[in-house]
């Protein structure tokens, strides 16, 4: 079976400190993983792993079969990536700036296609057509999202993706992220908010200084319960 993201034993040291301990980790299509973990913890590193941004001291990262530091170009074909505030270009409306990075991504499409994704993803059509300065953060979230559908990412990283939003917008956004794992994505978020990854998340992973230390189905607990071990894990 070929895994949407695969970890093996892998490893990032900066200088001094040893922030990613071995991680051997494995997520399927349609997975939501959601991995959560202090201040530090290693989570933005495990994302930017799966990213390329960084390369591995040891060991290797996996999307969908193919290892990130060897492809790292091609692996980009099957990914999307949303962090905690996403980048556009301000000066060009919601609709020119996902024409813009469609096209990056090698997909021509018409106007009311554009719009079509817009709309899916939650952005008024009046909205798409004004200039991307002006947005809300979960505006920004909702263009991050249909650039993801545009381009047919089979792998969808968050970081924080849901922190500063309010609640109404969180919903909305986690109600995207069913829609996109119900297509088959992989969605793999790190996030400081266990009650929505309980809400969203098929299974959790606690990280703690650089270690996986758990790792559960979300049907195991409810959110308090997930809440109370977290906290047994950062006291320990
Ligand atoms: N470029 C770097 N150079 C040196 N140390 C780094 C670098 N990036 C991260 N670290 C260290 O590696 C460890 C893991 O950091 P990382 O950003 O992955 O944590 P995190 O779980 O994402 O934290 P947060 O919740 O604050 O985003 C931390 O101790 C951090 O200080």
């Amino acid at each position: 079976m070929k895994f949407a993201l695969e970890a093996r034993q892998l490893k990032k040291q900066y200088q001094d400190k040893l922030a990613l301990k071995g991680l051997d980790l494995q997520i399927e299509p349609g997975e939501i993983f959601c991995l959560l973990g202090q201040n530090g913890a290693g989570k933005s590193t495990t994302i930017n792993l799966f990213l390329g941004f960084i390369r591995p001291t040891s060991g290797a990262a996996y999307i969908n079969g193919l290892e990130v530091a060897a492809n790292p170009i091609k692996v980009k074909e099957y990914l999307a990536y949303i962090p905690e505030n996403v980048m556009l270009y301000p000066n060009l409306t919601g609709l020119e700036n996902l024409a813009l990075f469609s096209n990056l991504a090698s997909f021509d499409y018409s106007q009311e296609e554009l719009m079509t994704y817009l709309v899916q993803a939650g952005l008024p059509g009046e909205a798409a057509k004004r200039k991307v300065g002006a947005y809300s953060k979960g505006m920004r979230q909702k263009v991050g999202i249909a650039i993801a559908v545009a381009k047919h990412a089979k792998v969808l990283l968050l970081d924080e993706p849901t922190s500063g939003l309010d609640p109404k917008a969180s919903n909305e956004f986690s109600e995207l992220l069913l829609q996109l794992s119900a297509n088959g994505t992989a969605i793999f978020m790190a996030t400081h908010d266990i009650f929505r990854a309980k809400e969203v998340g098929t299974r959790v992973g606690i990280m703690r200084e650089g270690e996986l230390v758990d790792l559960l189905g979300t049907t195991e607990l409810n959110a308090n319960e997930l809440e109370k071990l977290y906290l047994n894990y950062m006291h320990a």
